[in-house]
């Protein structure tokens, strides 16, 4: 089985200047976990923070929130273990921006940290089978990496659905775009990780967005789960 449903809103659209007191909103508001967006300006048009930013919010959160690093970065070797040493959990780098993925994988575990492997929307999801079992999560890109807001690619939901078939136990991330209008398709496909960003951001009762998208998730699973 896969870990559960989980929802790790993207702080990405958030009051950037109040980073930490967002994420508290957040965790507040009932998120498993958290999906930082990092963004180096050269594997996409746009600049995010990095480690030392991560650090700080370790020390301001404290030891138990999950930190999903969404690394949208041309060189994800570089940073395996600064962002180890800054406290992040789980490293998700891009099949696209590495020619060596099974030493990238080696080494973030070296590094204490979950792996997760991710791929852009031109990407086929064959590319990523062969690293399957290796992996912690799949993160299937429902937008284009760069920006947060952008719309939903509901063409992407049959990479989840193959990706569902082939590996039942394996976690997978949907990202881009998600929230209430298209979770349905998301956990029908067989996503269980569901970032979003703006729709929980955005809102203003974020912990009952978090609670449709977990509730309809974990209906979804519990059904297939029956149907096997
Ligand atoms: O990685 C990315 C964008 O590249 C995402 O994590 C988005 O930032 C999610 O935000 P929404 O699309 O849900 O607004
Ligand atoms: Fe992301």
């Amino acid at each position: 089985m896969a870990s559960g449903c989980k929802i790790g809103p993207s702080i990405l659209n958030s009051e950037l200047a109040c980073l930490a007191s967002e994420c508290v909103r957040m965790l507040d508001s009932g998120a498993d976990y958290l999906h930082l967006d990092v963004m180096d300006g050269h594997f996409v048009p746009n600049i995010t923070f990095g480690h030392p930013v991560v650090e700080s919010l370790r020390k301001q959160l404290g030891k138990d929130p999950f930190f999903d690093m969404h690394m949208m970065v041309a060189k994800p070797e570089q940073w395996v273990k600064p962002m180890a040493v800054a406290g992040a959990n789980q490293y998700t780098f891009h099949l696209e921006a590495t020619e060596n993925p099974g030493a990238l994988i080696k080494d973030i575990r070296e590094n204490g940290m979950k792996v997760g492997l991710g791929i852009k929307p031109g990407t086929t999801v064959e590319y990523l089978a062969p690293w399957a079992n290796q992996i912690d999560m799949a993160l299937v890109m429902t937008v284009e990496p760069g920006f947060g807001g952008q719309s939903f690619m509901e063409d992407m939901m049959s990479k989840v659905q193959w990706l569902r078939t082939q590996f039942p136990s394996l976690d997978i991330e949907v990202d881009g775009g998600v929230g209430p209008d298209n979770i349905h398709k998301c956990a029908e496909a067989g996503a269980n990780m569901i970032v979003s960003g703006s729709a929980i951001m955005r809102s203003e009762d974020p912990r009952s967005v978090i609670n449709l998208l977990r509730h309809v998730c974990a209906e979804a699973a519990q059904k297939r789960s029956l149907d096997r």
